[in-house]
């Protein structure tokens, strides 16, 4: 701006030294010309006497030609003062302004200056800590990368490790109990055999040399009748002492077998341990997964070698796939392990519960004396019982009691409750989500706990739902996906009824039972299959269940004791990935009620009914003796299993063989007066219990249902 206010001044510019000099020169001028005028007339008044009259003039003339110069003069004097003066005037306010304006600039300049200055260190900060945050992540980073990398390389090296142990582990126990289970099965036999072979040698040497004293002792008659008694007694003490010894011999074999079978059992839970920390790593390996996640979350906002972890991610999502092809391999040498242990504990097993006093009972002081005893209830897996029989008087009046011994797969006491029970078939539960076909009966008198058991809130139903639908979720993970449907039905006087059907339709539809050579599967006409997409499905079926029964309930008293129930689930996997299917079965039946024909008294409609029961129960007991006798004959012909002569069996018919697995709850009531009930109750579990089905029967000796 001063230097535009310059040139606009043009030639006639001065400075203020150069103005300010003329202005005293101009000033100098006018004063000496004062005084040379004021000198002249002077002069002039004092010469005025000496001179005449027109040099008077010419001076005078002269004088004022002066003056007029010197006013000129000073006009165009006081005329150029008065330019420069103003000039100055407008140069010295140009100078202001541009002082002013000068000042104004220096003080923005300062503001800018500062502000600037306090923003450009603002930034550097700014910029400074960036820098450390960013130095912090990477090195954040780095360490996420390294710990990453060592926890999915330890993971898969003990992952790896664990898998091959354990393979070895299960494979060696598998064969190495196999072959001892199979050696003591085969020495207990060949000691039986040779036993008996003796003791019938002895006992035909017995009789023959028997034979031969009484020949002569015939011809010696009176003379050696005496001593003839005498040695036969002595033989007689000798035979029973013989018989003692063997019994002994066998019982101790029992012990050697008992004793082979609880290492079996250890084996099952090692087996089991072995599994929950498999299905640890697999948790492991989840977490690992959701770690691998967040990192790359990270990575995604930091925007920077992304492309790198991607590759890295993607080779953690091959590996990832070929673990999880690993996993599925291991699933299936699982269930293999899973069913040959199995298949070793028996593909029929018998449980027996004893139920509780009820609390109306309590107030009978004569039920309450205790009818049971458990021999080997401080063990870790109780199977014998004792029931104290009716006492019996003889024939010359004497009165003694009798005690029935009994021994099954285990036996639960009056305080065991829902959850220990379930414990022991939640193996049977994985058998059915492996694709096995697998049922669990109820067997007992009315109110001896078969409901309380199979159908109460906690009871086997609830509890084997619950399992399955959590199992089914961890095989997620595993690639597999499973369909579960479910179908209720009553079996009343051998009809079918479905327990499932809509209002008023229970009664009237007919239902035919149609099997399935191919898959192996039942179907029934008219019954309402339902989709279970989650637990709370199933318990609202129960509930629509128990309300159809109680409709029908109404119309033929008692009905629910009468009848025998069947709810079953079937359980469609598939695992499309490594294109496998497998259809497992789940049979959970609630029998009718035992009780004796002779004892309930019936008449008419109770007749038919109890008739109907003692028939269907009778040729499930059937149906499992042949199924014994072919496992026994297997390779000598086919043998004829009665599946169709009852309702129930024709219904199970692929839950009841060979390749199937049952388990038989005996309820027994600790009732006094039901006695006699419950001594035929356990004498019914007690042949099924005898009985073998299934491989495992290759190397039995003999078998004792039915005999
Ligand atoms: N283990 C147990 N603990 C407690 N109570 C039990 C037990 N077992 C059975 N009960 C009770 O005993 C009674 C009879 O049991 P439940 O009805 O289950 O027998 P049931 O044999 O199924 O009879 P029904 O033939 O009439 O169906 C019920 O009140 C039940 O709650």
């Amino acid at each position: 701006m001063l230097e535009s206010h310059k040139a606009s001044s043009g030639n006639n510019s001065h400075s203020p030294l150069e103005s300010s000099m003329t202005i005293r020169k101009i000033n100098l001028i006018k004063k000496n010309a004062g005084s040379v005028v004021e000198a002249a007339r002077g002069s002039l008044m004092n010469t005025s006497s000496l001179i005449d009259k027109d040099q008077v003039h010419d001076l005078e003339s002269a004088y004022w030609d002066l003056k007029e110069r010197y006013s000129n003069t000073a006009t165009s004097l006081a005329e150029k003062d008065r330019s420069h003066q103003s000039e100055i005037q407008s140069l010295l306010e140009c100078v202001e302004r541009d002082k002013d304006l000068l000042n104004t600039l220096i003080s923005q300049v300062s503001e800018k200056d500062a502000v600037y200055g306090s923003r450009i260190e603002t930034l550097r900060e700014l910029v400074n800590d960036k820098d450390a945050q960013l130095a912090k992540l990477q090195e954040r980073l780095d360490n996420i990368k390294y710990h990453e990398e060592k926890v999915r390389k330890k993971m898969q090296r003990e992952l790896q490790q664990q898998i091959v142990i354990v393979r070895e582990e299960i494979v060696n126990m598998t064969t190495e109990y196999k072959h001892s289970f199979e050696e003591a099965q085969q020495n207990l036999s060949k000691r039986i055999r040779d036993l008996k072979k003796a003791y019938n040698a002895q006992l035909q040497e017995n009789v023959n040399s028997f034979e031969r004293r009484k020949e002569e002792s015939r011809k010696q008659e009176d003379a050696s009748k005496a001593h003839y008694e005498l040695l036969l007694s002595e033989k007689d003490m000798e035979f029973k002492r013989y018989q003692q010894k063997i019994e002994a011999d066998i019982s101790s074999m029992q012990k050697e077998l008992d004793q082979v079978r609880k290492e079996l059992n250890r084996t099952c839970d090692e087996l089991y341990e072995k599994k929950k920390e498999y299905t640890m790593a697999l948790e492991k390996n989840d977490q690992l997964n959701i770690l691998l996640k967040e990192n790359q979350q990270i990575i995604n906002d930091k925007g920077h070698t992304f492309s790198e972890l991607d590759c890295k991610v993607h080779e953690l999502t091959r590996s990832n796939e070929s673990l999880s092809k690993k996993l599925f391999a291991e699933e299936s040498l699982r269930r293999q392990l899973h069913n040959t242990i199995q298949e070793l504990k028996g593909n029929i097993r018998v449980f027996c519960r004893v139920r509780p006093f009820l609390p109306r009972e309590c107030q009978k002081s004569d039920e309450l004396e205790s009818i049971f005893q458990y021999p080997d209830s401080h063990s870790l897996e109780p199977r014998e019982l004792l029931l104290k029989g009716p006492n019996i008087e003889s024939s010359l009046g004497h009165v003694h009691d009798k005690s029935y011994f009994f021994s099954f797969d285990r036996v639960f006491p009056p305080e065991a409750t829902n959850e220990s029970v379930f414990q022991e078939i939640t193996h049977l539960v994985q058998s059915a989500i492996d694709g096995y076909n697998v049922s669990v009966f109820a067997y007992g008198q009315t109110g001896s706990g078969k409901s309380y058991t199979m159908l109460s809130n906690d009871g086997m139903v609830t509890r084997a739902v619950k399992q399955i639908f959590e199992y089914v979720e961890l095989l997620k993970e595993k690639g597999w996906r499973y369909k579960l449907q479910g179908q209720f039905l009553e079996i009343y006087n051998e009809k079918i009824y479905d327990l499932l059907s809509k209002n008023g339709l229970m009664q009237q539809q007919k239902h035919d039972i149609h099997h399935d050579e191919r898959e192996r599967r039942t179907t029934v006409d008219n019954v309402r299959v339902i989709d279970f997409e989650d637990e709370d499905m199933v318990y609202k079926m129960l509930g629509k269940a128990a309300e159809n029964r109680f409709i029908a309930a109404t119309k033929a008293n008692e009905r629910s004791s009468r009848s025998h129930t069947v709810f079953t689930l079937y359980i469609d996997g598939w695992n499309e990935s490594m294109n496998q299917v497998c259809r497992g079965t789940l049979n959970l039946v609630d029998l009718a009620g035992s009780e004796r024909l002779s004892f309930s008294k019936a008449e008419g409609e109770r007749l038919r009914e109890t008739q109907a029961i003692n028939k269907s129960l009778s040729c499930l007991g059937d149906v499992i003796h042949a199924l014994g006798v072919a496992t026994y004959v297997a390779g000598k012909g086919k043998n004829h299993i009665p599946y169709r002569n009852s309702k129930l069996t024709y219904l199970l018919r692929y839950a009841l063989g060979e390749n199937a697995k049952t388990l038989m709850f005996v309820n027994v009531s600790p009732l006094k007066s039901q006695i006699m009930d419950t001594l035929n109750s356990l004498r019914f579990a007690k042949k099924v219990n005898d009985t073998r089905i299934g491989p495992m029967i290759k190397n039995r000796e003999s078998m004792s249902f039915g005999t």
